[in-house]
């Protein structure tokens, strides 16, 4: 994506976006929630509230040990989940800081559900925690984690020079 495309964007994603709906992806190869990363997570997010969810299956491509998602899929899904966040706070921001709890394997092919919220934020910070957790409530990991705000300008380090 060059940078006229993801201006262009940027108006369109930071809409308010009403309780309940569909989320939009950070952009289309985000590896997240990119519906054209042929190795991303293809995460659906929607605004619960003040909260964001999703319902997620790992799969073959996410793998650690024999059957188990690697540990960084797993903090790869729920720091996506964190940047739907901003939809709700109105502006980007960045991870500054994650920290991630393993309580359970997390297996393949199995389905989880995922919540996000925010904390606290305090000028440019913003304190958020996630949970992910089976279908039957058990908790398998949760999240915490530091966004900073900042400006469209931040994008331009990452943009074909
Ligand atoms: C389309 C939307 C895009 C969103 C996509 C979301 C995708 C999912 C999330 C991601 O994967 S983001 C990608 C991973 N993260 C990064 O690439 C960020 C890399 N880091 C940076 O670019 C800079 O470190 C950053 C912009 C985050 C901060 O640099 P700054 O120079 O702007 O901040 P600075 O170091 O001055 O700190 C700002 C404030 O935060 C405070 N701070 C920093 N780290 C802290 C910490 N760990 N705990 C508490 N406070 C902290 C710091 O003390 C200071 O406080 P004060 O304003 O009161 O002086």
């Amino acid at each position: 994506m060059n940078r006229e495309e993801f201006l262009a964007s940027w108006n369109e994603k930071f809409r308010p976006q009403e309780d309940g709906a569909q989320l939009p992806p950070h952009h289309h190869h985000c590896l997240g929630c990119g519906p054209d990363n042929p190795h991303g997570h293809h995460l659906t997010v929607h605004r619960r509230g003040e909260e964001v969810h999703a319902t997620h299956i790992f799969d073959e491509r996410h793998v650690g040990a024999p059957g188990i998602a690697h540990g960084g899929a797993v903090a790869t899904v729920l720091d996506d989940l964190f940047g739907y966040l901003l939809y709700l706070t109105g502006g980007p921001a960045v991870t500054r800081q994650l920290e991630v709890l393993y309580a359970s394997p997390v297996i393949l092919g199995t389905t989880y559900r995922l919540a996000a919220r925010v904390l606290r934020a305090e000028g440019r910070k913003l304190y958020v925690e996630a949970d992910m957790r089976d279908v039957e409530g058990s908790l398998v990991a949760s999240a915490a984690a530091l966004f900073l705000s900042v400006d469209v300008t931040h994008f331009d380090q990452g943009m074909p020079r």
